[in-house]
């Protein structure tokens, strides 16, 4: 089938890893960070950042402010520290010449099929481009409403988006205990969750510190979202010598769950599931393309667009002799579509006055029936 893409890992530091439990931002712990994560890089890994540590940067820098305990006050510290952070991360990349692309996203960005669409080309293209994406949540904007609220749920999603194959969850314990640890002296580790039960969730305090948001509960919802859509997920303690390294060439450490599906399958049902919005015909050369080699759908190859579709939605293809064959999600509307079908994919700049790649139904983004 497709060539094996090289393999994605989603790498989500909290603040608890960022400072080392001190009320600023540790350089040399960060520095030890890169210099693992441009090893990576360099042997040809794929890998997205979540960063943590915006608001507690901006206390830092703002030298521990008074300030009233509102939402506009995280919202000041996180407009602040933002800047710190990825200067800092910038910096460090820097070393080993490895440029990185900030990303800040609401729920919103994630939710909206449209702009999940455009977040997820924003990502690709990085990727693509060998640069290291380093995401966090827009708190300065972000509203209650359309927050994530923490970034262990914020980076399970990330993941979904750049279909990662793991997703390692950086913090300041060796994994999930059997009781918080903090609490507890005899609280044991746990190394492999093979289900997320309502055991594991009843097991998972809250943050431990006042940096940190979320604790373990939130690692955990993060979990179950990752391993249902196959990504695999480890919590696992930061300042561990090597620690991504060596997860990323497959040892075991921390807390393992396990995948529960897998990733295309997942994808599939989704699709599947979807709701259709429309529907595409396309000729002889465009379905054998897609059926006996399992390649992408180009708009020279649809003769008829029906329906008003955004980009993002699900739509069924039909062959002309009216079989449908596939389900799948355009990166173009119904009317860009309309103006592009049976054109070249060379020509689609200069139809539309913008693009967002040759193909108007990428292949992982196909189901064949
Ligand atoms: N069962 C548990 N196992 C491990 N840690 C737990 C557990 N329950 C609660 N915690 C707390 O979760 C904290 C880690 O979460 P948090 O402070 O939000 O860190 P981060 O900034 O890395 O997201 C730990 O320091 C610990 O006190
Ligand atoms: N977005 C916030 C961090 C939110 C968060 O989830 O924090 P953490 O539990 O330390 O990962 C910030 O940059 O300060």
């Amino acid at each position: 089938m497709s060539e094996k893409k090289l393999k994605t890992i989603v790498v989500k530091f909290g603040t608890s890893t960022l400072t080392q439990g001190s009320p600023k931002l540790n350089r040399p712990q960060m520095l030890e960070i890169v210099r693992q994560l441009a090893q990576l890089h360099q042997a040809g890994f794929r890998l997205v950042i979540v960063t943590s540590g915006a608001i507690a940067a901006g206390r830092d820098y703002l030298n521990h402010p008074q300030l009233p305990s509102t939402i506009a006050s995280k919202q000041l510290l996180a407009s602040v520290g933002q800047s710190q952070l990825i200067q800092v991360w910038e910096q460090l990349f820097k070393i080993y010449d490895i440029h990185i692309g900030q990303l800040l996203l609401t729920r919103a960005d994630i939710e909206d099929r449209e702009r999940f669409l455009n977040a997820r080309d924003t990502l690709q293209a990085l990727l693509d481009n060998r640069i290291i994406p380093v995401v966090n949540e827009n708190d300065a904007v972000a509203t209650a409403e359309i927050k994530v609220g923490d970034n262990d749920n914020l980076s399970a999603l990330v993941a979904i988006l750049v279909q990662a194959d793991q997703l390692y969850l950086l913090t300041d314990q060796q994994g999930l205990f059997d009781s918080d640890p903090r609490k507890n002296a005899q609280a044991k580790l746990i190394t492999d969750v093979e289900q997320i039960t309502d055991h594991i969730r009843s097991i998972a305090g809250g943050s431990g510190t006042n940096l940190g948001t979320g604790g373990m509960s939130t690692k955990i919802t993060a979990a179950d979202v990752a391993t249902r859509s196959g990504i695999e997920t480890i919590i696992v303690q930061g300042n561990r010598p090597n620690v991504i390294v060596e997860l990323a060439y497959g040892q075991q450490h921390g807390t393992k769950f396990y995948a529960q599906t897998d990733p295309l399958e997942s994808r599939k049902q989704w699709l599947f599931a979807a709701p259709s919005a429309g529907s595409l015909t396309i000729d002889e050369g465009a379905s054998k393309a897609m059926l006996a080699q399992y390649k992408s759908l180009l708009p020279a190859g649809i003769v008829q667009v029906n329906g008003n579709f955004s980009r993002g939605e699900v739509v069924k293809i039909f062959t002309q002799a009216g079989k449908q064959i596939a389900l799948g999600m355009p990166r173009y509307n119904s009317d860009a579509l309309n103006l592009i079908k049976g054109h070249k994919s060379q020509e689609i700049e200069q139809i539309l006055g913008y693009e967002y790649g040759a193909v108007a139904v990428h292949r992982d983004d196909l189901l064949i029936l």
